[in-house]
């Protein structure tokens, strides 16, 4: 599989090992049309976990990756895995020394034409994902633009992940970043809990990530994929 086995996902459902789904909730997310299943979490993700969560989503075709967050939890078999890095934190661990330490332990053993280095941009100061990395997530929108531009021009990085996990993000922003990338692949995840705010999303990013209303009402969840297919072809219409 080469590197941009992610370039044509418009919707992605995450879903994360330290939380419950039970069989048909996630035979309806599996089935659901999407792109793909992202398998992550910032916190409790464990190798047998992740072990448990991939082996039932490969009961169906639907693509899946995983995005690590511990280096302990290389879990062989997916489609492809995501390497975060936190552009926004001052803790260099999060954003480059933890992953200088798994390369030098297990840098010969990687399957790197599967993996994907990701920059995220956390913009919820209140997500346990800032909390934990650090971040400095209260940006303007011209400091957000540039760190977007340090990922993409000066780094080349191939994914920048827009992260207002747990909350709906400013769509103006994400716009402002979106037209100022050059290269990298736009992901956008945060408070997607409706069609209409799937939509808003896909206007400007590739991919939209809908995590936490899959445990909170599925029927929510999955509407969310035609409202991003729909979006898109009325995008396609209007150019
Ligand atoms: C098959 C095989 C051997 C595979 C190899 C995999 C492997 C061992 C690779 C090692 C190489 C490497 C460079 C690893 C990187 C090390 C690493 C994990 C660094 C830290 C990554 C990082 C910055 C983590 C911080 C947290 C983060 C950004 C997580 C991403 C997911 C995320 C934000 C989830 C959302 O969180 P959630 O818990 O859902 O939040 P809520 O509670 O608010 O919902
Ligand atoms: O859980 P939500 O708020 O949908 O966010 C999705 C994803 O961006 C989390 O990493
Ligand atoms: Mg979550």
């Amino acid at each position: 599989m080469l590197p941009s086995f992610y370039s044509g996902w418009k919707h992605v459902f995450k879903l994360d090992p330290d939380r419950d789904i039970d069989d048909e909730a996630l035979d309806a997310i599996c089935t659901s049309g999407t792109d793909a299943i992202l398998v992550g979490g910032s916190s409790g993700v464990t190798f047998d976990n992740t072990v448990d969560l991939m082996s039932r989503i490969r009961r169906y075709e639907v693509p899946c990756a995983f995005e690590l967050s511990d280096a302990s939890c290389g879990v062989p078999g997916f489609d492809g895995y995501f390497i975060p890095s936190v552009l926004n934190t001052k803790r260099s661990e999060w954003l480059i020394g933890r992953h200088v330490e798994a390369l030098r332990d297990f840098g010969h053993l990687l399957p790197w034409d599967s993996i994907v280095g990701e920059a995220y941009l956390v913009l919820n100061p209140d997500s346990a994902v800032a909390r934990l990395t650090g971040a400095e997530a209260n940006l303007s929108e011209s400091e957000a633009i540039a760190y977007s531009q340090v990922a993409d021009r000066l780094w080349n990085v191939p994914v920048l992940y827009v992260e207002y996990s747990g909350t709906f993000g400013d769509m103006g922003l994400l716009k402002g970043i979106k037209s100022n990338l050059k290269r990298a692949h736009l992901f956008y995840g945060g408070g997607i809990n409706s069609a209409e705010r799937a939509a808003q999303a896909a206007a400007h990013a590739d991919t939209v990530v809908v995590g936490n209303i899959i445990y909170e009402n599925l029927d929510a969840a999955l509407a969310t994929v035609s409202a991003v297919n729909h979006s898109i072809k009325e995008q396609e219409h209007v150019f």
